[in-house]
């Protein structure tokens, strides 16, 4: 498995708050890779610099560099809109828009120009076949997204990021708001995902960390601690920091 993203000297300043400190990470290509540690160390503030939602947030300042595919995402020649598109996101609250189930995965490939009906229902249904809600929706496109469980409108969040067919899927704490039976759909289609997709997943809760991720990533007060093999860290973590905080000692 090659690398698709590659983190180097990256800091990152809210205002005079340092938020990450001097990250270096390699992501592979077509894996899970998970962000665990405490509340506040940085897990989604690194996840939100992967397709620039942090330019969003007023005050905040970044050095170093992010590469997807070898290319800078920060050098000034990125259209931020296309990266978003390559570098799909899916948040912890179900985000649907209040539209229909059809229209909120069209409405990405609408963006680009796409204008066939023929076109745009096969999209609809690959994506809905991929974020496992097909067989739940396949009768009723035209109803209200609202209509759906939040389990529902979580995969069709997942749908409508996948809808543009992008390289990465971020997804920040995605089943954190979820009943155990839905946040078990989307754990399984994770596995099925990362057939297509690489995903990079920001998760409070170790025990899927080490269930779904191949790759764990830990944070502690704006730095990483360790990263490697979800197996190897824990079964073998390196370092003591990364052991209490597995075994539950803090955090
Ligand atoms: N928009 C913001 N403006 C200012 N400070 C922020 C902002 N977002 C996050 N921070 C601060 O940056 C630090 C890292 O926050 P971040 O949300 O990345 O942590 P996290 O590990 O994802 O936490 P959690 O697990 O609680 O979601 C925290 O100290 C937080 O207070």
């Amino acid at each position: 498995m090659s690398d698709i993203i590659r983190i180097e000297q990256l800091n990152l300043y809210y205002e005079k708050h340092h938020a990450l400190k001097n990250i270096g990470l390699s992501i592979k290509e077509k894996a899970v890779t998970a962000f665990i540690g405490p509340s506040g160390c940085g897990k989604s503030t690194l996840l939100r610099t992967l397709n620039r939602m942090n330019d969003m947030i007023p005050g905040t300042r970044i050095e170093g560099k992010v590469e997807i595919a070898g290319a800078d995402i920060y050098g000034d020649d990125v259209e931020v809109e296309g990266l978003r598109q390559q570098v799909g996101m899916v948040f912890q609250q179900p985000n649907p828009f209040p539209k229909s189930i059809f229209e909120n995965v069209a409405y990405g490939p609408r963006l680009q120009g796409i204008r066939s009906k023929s076109e745009l229902e096969a999209i609809v249904e690959r994506s809905l076949k991929q974020s496992a809600l097909w067989e739940e929706v396949k009768d009723h496109l035209k109803k209200s997204a609202f209509s759906l469980s939040g389990g529902q409108q979580q995969r069709l969040c997942i749908a409508r990021a996948i809808a543009g067919q992008p390289d990465i899927l971020l997804m920040d704490e995605a089943t954190s708001a979820l009943d155990p039976i839905s946040t078990l759909k989307i754990e399984e289609l994770t596995q099925d995902l990362k057939k297509d997709y690489t995903i990079v997943m920001v998760t409070h809760n170790m025990h899927q960390a080490a269930r779904i991720s191949d790759q764990t990533a830990f944070f502690l007060n704006g730095e990483i601690v360790e990263a490697t093999d979800t197996t190897e860290m824990f079964s073998n973590p390196s370092d003591s920091r990364t052991e209490d905080y597995i075994s539950g000692r803090f955090g």
